[in-house]
């Protein structure tokens, strides 16, 4: 047999491949500048065009299978890619080139990080870090800077106040933004461990984002340092050369001075986004064939009712806000500014009039700014922006909050309500949306283990990965999961491949810290009327499955649920697993009945577990279809890449095959080529 190359030369085969991948990105790049010219020259053209970039990225997808590459993963270049060629595009309308971006911070900090990708697709770009906000918009002003890059707010901490007092100073035009998903992680040097950290810096944003972490560790006797950068921080830990150091900041600071990560994902939210935007001297003409938003800041008199003439002015123009902020006028005691963003440019008719018109309810209204939007890949609502562009026309809303106190079980009743639509990271759940199937093992046993099963899951359509960390056995002898380690693994498998994730919590003291990593918390079945459960869950921002009682009534059901509701929880889903009946042959006796009355009886999502109802795997897809013909939202299935082998619950987890064939047969698969 011949030897098998050495790793040299393996690598400098590498180089040869990544060489040839380089040049291709530069001949498409070149063709897009190309196709930016045919835009140019015919304003009528979009320069985005999601129908082309759908196909496009279906053929990708299948050529990458084809050639025995991921599909999922090669369109998640792909979708990179693409991004990147709109900006590209755009920038070559403009003819922007040669800027000097300033930012607060060092080299690495997430305001650097915005920068670079906000500005990738501009030739010759400069960086310029200022230590504070104001020295960003100083060398904006001095002209030693021709932009200046500012967060203004972030999806867990809220708004960064001081940046909305420096807009309204003279001479500043808003010209851009850019959403930067945070991803705050705990670094160290090289070797360092977790265990051994004594003393944890960073900026003040990211100790308040990442309280819970920082709250236990300091409970352990650490020390938490206030820093002015998140970059810095961990440049300091960088020079330091002490083990025992560690910062909280992004990933591009661990790359930029040389440290591990210790641990990712230390924030309060999984989903911790922040908004920046972008600042000129002079206004920019933009192209307007791009999706706009308008920031504007104003003043009204004091009297009932003012601010809500100038809202009611938008609400008739159909005019969409995004933002509402008020801070202190600078220039006047006791009087407010208010900062509004609005969808859609002060080119467009409807916004120019909506604007003209409110003016007149005002004693001071001026526009920041009017700028293009580029579609990202974030909790669009999260952050104000309303999903575009995909054609699905908006469904029933989430319930009111319970802003006056419940009465009587109210929040969950139907009372004439639409159908809620839970939605978790893009994933809707209820209403009209199609059915949703959410899959994996009962248990996470390894890696491995979980890392097959979500690809498998992602390839058989579903959108959401569901595993047990903490297993409420019916004997203390039993597998009782992998806790935090197996929810770490699991949150890394699930983010590979685009999957939220779903797991159950037991015990109260846990809600928090698992619905860091956690997208879905479920209580199982066991736990449905442990009420201190129920009440903290209702406070977490999570969303919440909530499992019927294996000897609940459909009335004891709901009242679990609105325990939840109540709590000011209101992504809420109605699971129902099978009840305990007479009846033997099966695990337990799908009530389908309660998948009729909960719909009717209350506008909450209700999905269907059959594994736990059938017991046995053979007679999960006849229950599965018999659901979703009841109405049920959704299925939750057990599905394990070696069932027989399985820690937990093997009799009744579906092999892949089968899991392939019940989305099939449910019409969630993914369409196959042609
Ligand atoms: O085909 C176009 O119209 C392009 O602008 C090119 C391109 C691409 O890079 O492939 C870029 C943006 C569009 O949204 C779709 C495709």
């Amino acid at each position: 047999m011949p030897d098998s190359p050495d790793l040299s030369t393996l690598r400098s085969d590498l180089d040869a491949v990544d060489r040839k991948l380089v040049e291709a990105l530069a001949e498409r790049q070149r063709l897009v500048s190309d196709v930016a010219a045919v835009k140019a020259a015919d304003g009528a053209l979009p320069i985005q065009d999601p129908d082309r970039e759908q196909s496009l990225l279906s053929r990708v997808h299948q050529l990458a299978e084809a050639a025995g590459v991921d599909g999922y993963f090669a369109s998640q270049l792909y979708r990179q890619i693409l991004r990147h060629s709109v900006r590209y595009q755009a920038v070559r309308q403009s003819g922007e080139a040669g800027l000097r971006v300033a930012y607060q911070g060092v080299e690495g900090c997430y305001s650097h990080s915005a920068a670079r990708h906000h500005f990738a697709a501009v030739d010759g770009v400069g960086y310029l870090g200022t230590s504070t906000f104001g020295g960003a918009i100083e060398a904006l002003k001095g002209g030693k800077a021709d932009r200046a890059l500012l967060p203004v707010e972030n999806t867990t901490a809220g708004p960064i106040s001081g940046v909305y007092d420096l807009l309204v100073e003279p001479g500043l035009h808003i010209v851009g933004e850019e959403v930067l998903k945070v991803e705050h992680c705990l670094l160290g040097l090289p070797g360092a461990s977790l265990g051994h950290v004594e003393r944890i810096g960073t900026h003040p944003q990211a100790i308040r984002q990442c309280s819970l972490f920082l709250d236990d560790f300091k409970h352990h006797g650490g020390h938490v340092d206030s820093e002015d950068d998140t970059a810095g921080a961990a440049k300091a830990v960088a020079e330091a050369g002490d083990p025992t150091r560690a910062a909280i900041a992004g990933e591009d600071a661990a790359e930029h001075y040389g440290l591990e990560i210790l641990k990712r994902n230390v924030a309060n939210r999984k989903d911790n986004f922040t908004r920046f935007l972008i600042v000129a001297a002079e206004p920019l003409a933009h192209d307007q064939r791009l999706p706009h938003k308008t920031s504007l800041v104003l003043s009204t008199e004091h009297g009932p009712g003012k601010l809500a003439a100038v809202l009611q002015v938008f609400a008739e123009a159909e005019v969409n806000l995004t933002k509402l902020e008020s801070r202190p006028s600078p220039t006047t005691p006791f009087e407010s500014l208010f900062y509004l963003d609005l969808e859609g440019g002060t080119h467009e008719d409807a916004v120019a009039d909506a604007i003209e018109a409110a003016e007149a309810h005002t004693k001071s209204l001026r526009v920041l700014g009017s700028y293009p939007v580029f579609r990202a890949e974030t909790p669009r609502a999260a952050l104000g922006v309303a999903a575009s562009g995909d054609g699905a026309a908006p469904r029933a809303k989430a319930t009111a909050p319970p802003s006056v106190k419940p009465s009587r079980r109210t929040l969950g009743d139907r009372q004439g309500r639409p159908d809620t639509v839970v939605e978790i990271a893009g994933v809707r759940i209820g209403g009209d949306e199609p059915p949703v199937l959410i899959a994996g093992p009962c248990s996470v046993e390894s890696r491995d283990q979980i890392f097959e099963s979500a690809r498998a899951v992602r390839e058989a359509g579903g959108l959401m990965l569901r595993g047990g960390c903490f297993k409420p056995r019916t004997l203390p002898y039993d597998f009782q999961g992998l806790g935090f380690e197996g929810l770490a693994m699991m949150h890394e498998a699930g983010r590979q491949n685009g999957l939220p994730i779903v797991t159950e919590v037991v015990h109260p003291k846990d809600v928090e810290a698992i619905a860091r990593e956690a997208d879905v918390l479920q209580i199982g079945a066991r736990n449905m009327q442990n009420f201190e459960l129920l009440k903290e869950v209702g406070k977490s921002h999570a969303a919440v499955l909530l499992k019927r009682g294996m000897s609940s009534s459909i009335d004891e059901w709901l009242a679990a649920a609105e325990y939840v509701l109540a709590g000011g929880n209101e992504r809420v889903i109605l699971c129902e697993r099978g009840i305990r009946t007479f009846e033997t042959a099966t695990r337990n006796t799908l009530d389908l009945s309660s998948v009729v009355v909960a719909r009717e009886r209350t506008h909450l999502p209700v999905i269907v577990d059959p594994s736990h109802a059938a017991g046995l795997r053979r007679w999960v897809p006849a229950l599965a279809k018999a659901a979703i013909a009841a109405g049920a939202h959704g299925l939750i299935v057990e599905a394990h890449p070696d069932p027989d082998h399985a820690l937990s619950d093997g009799p009744q987890s579906l092999t892949w095959d089968q899991l392939n064939e019940l989305a099939r047969e449910i019409g969630v698969a993914p369409a196959v080529a042609a």
